[in-house]
């Protein structure tokens, strides 16, 4: 992962996802073509009717996540984004304009966190399960957000995350899909019968750990252009990941996840 610098010169969306305006065209101009409705005058639009995510961001999917006994603290919430929901995270980040070049690939910022991922972190909050009671209520929740960006192909190396940050850590998946491995951490061997795990993260699943899973667990993402999952082969495509965590008192800001 390369760190990115807050500074931008060129358009974040266009460098991020490229641009299909030019088969958009290509289809409203044959639409036009063939001319399926009466003409008419500019349709009114009264101010009510506006498109605004704030009115219908709303609740969670689910509230309950999924477990794993051999990996205690580690939450799986399938789908816990809905479609708007994710649509309003990934427009927080394009407007952070993080990823203008192609060699970025990592943001980070500390302390106070953008005020558009504020809802974020208060919804999370509001879930029950996703943290022991103490690391849910703590206040705040998170002061740092590593937000990455994966072309296809990419991954991350199986790592625990740095000691200098709290236990609690929070990673959202959007825009693409990919499999995480999960194995007991070199300092922390398993019994035999303890199983790497594989999840397969799609937009809008959010995986939380703590404890066992924060610390003893690693955690990354291999290198490659697909997954192959129950037997299907699928095809990755350019992922977003947002992740919270918490700085131990006294500790700088850290580099790495
Ligand atoms: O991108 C992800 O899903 C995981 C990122 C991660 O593990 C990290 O930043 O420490
Ligand atoms: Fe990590």
């Amino acid at each position: 992962m390369t760190q990115a610098c807050k500074t931008v010169d060129k358009d974040a969306y266009t460098a991020m996802f490229g641009s299909d305006s030019d088969s958009e065209d290509t289809v409203l101009t044959d639409v036009e073509d063939e001319r399926f409705w009466e003409e008419s005058g500019p349709e009114e639009v009264e101010e009510s009717q506006t498109f605004n995510p704030d009115h219908v961001v709303g609740s969670f999917n689910a509230s309950e996540g999924i477990t794993f006994p051999d990996i205690p603290g580690l939450v799986y919430y399938p789908e816990l984004f809905s479609h708007t929901q994710q649509t309003k995270l990934v427009e927080a980040v394009i407007a952070e304009q993080y990823f203008a070049t192609p060699e970025m690939n990592q943001a980070m910022r500390f302390g106070d966190l953008p005020e558009s991922l504020t809802w974020v972190i208060d919804s999370l909050r509001s879930i029950s399960d996703l943290f022991p009671e103490p690391i849910r209520t703590r206040m705040p929740l998170f002061d740092q957000t590593i937000i990455n960006l994966y072309r296809k192909g990419d991954g991350i190396k199986s790592h625990v995350d740095l000691a200098r940050f709290e236990d609690g850590i929070v990673i959202i998946s959007l825009l693409s899909s990919c499999i995480m491995s999960l194995k007991p951490a070199s300092t922390h061997p398993a019994p035999e019968s303890v199983q790497a795990k594989d999840i397969y993260l799609r937009p809008g699943d959010v995986l939380s750990l703590s404890g066992t899973a924060r610390y003893d667990w690693e955690h990354g993402i291999p290198e490659r252009e697909y997954d192959i999952v129950d037997g299907v082969k699928l095809e990755r495509g350019t992922r977003l990941s947002v992740t919270f965590r918490r700085l131990i008192k006294g500790c700088g800001e850290g580099f790495e996840g």
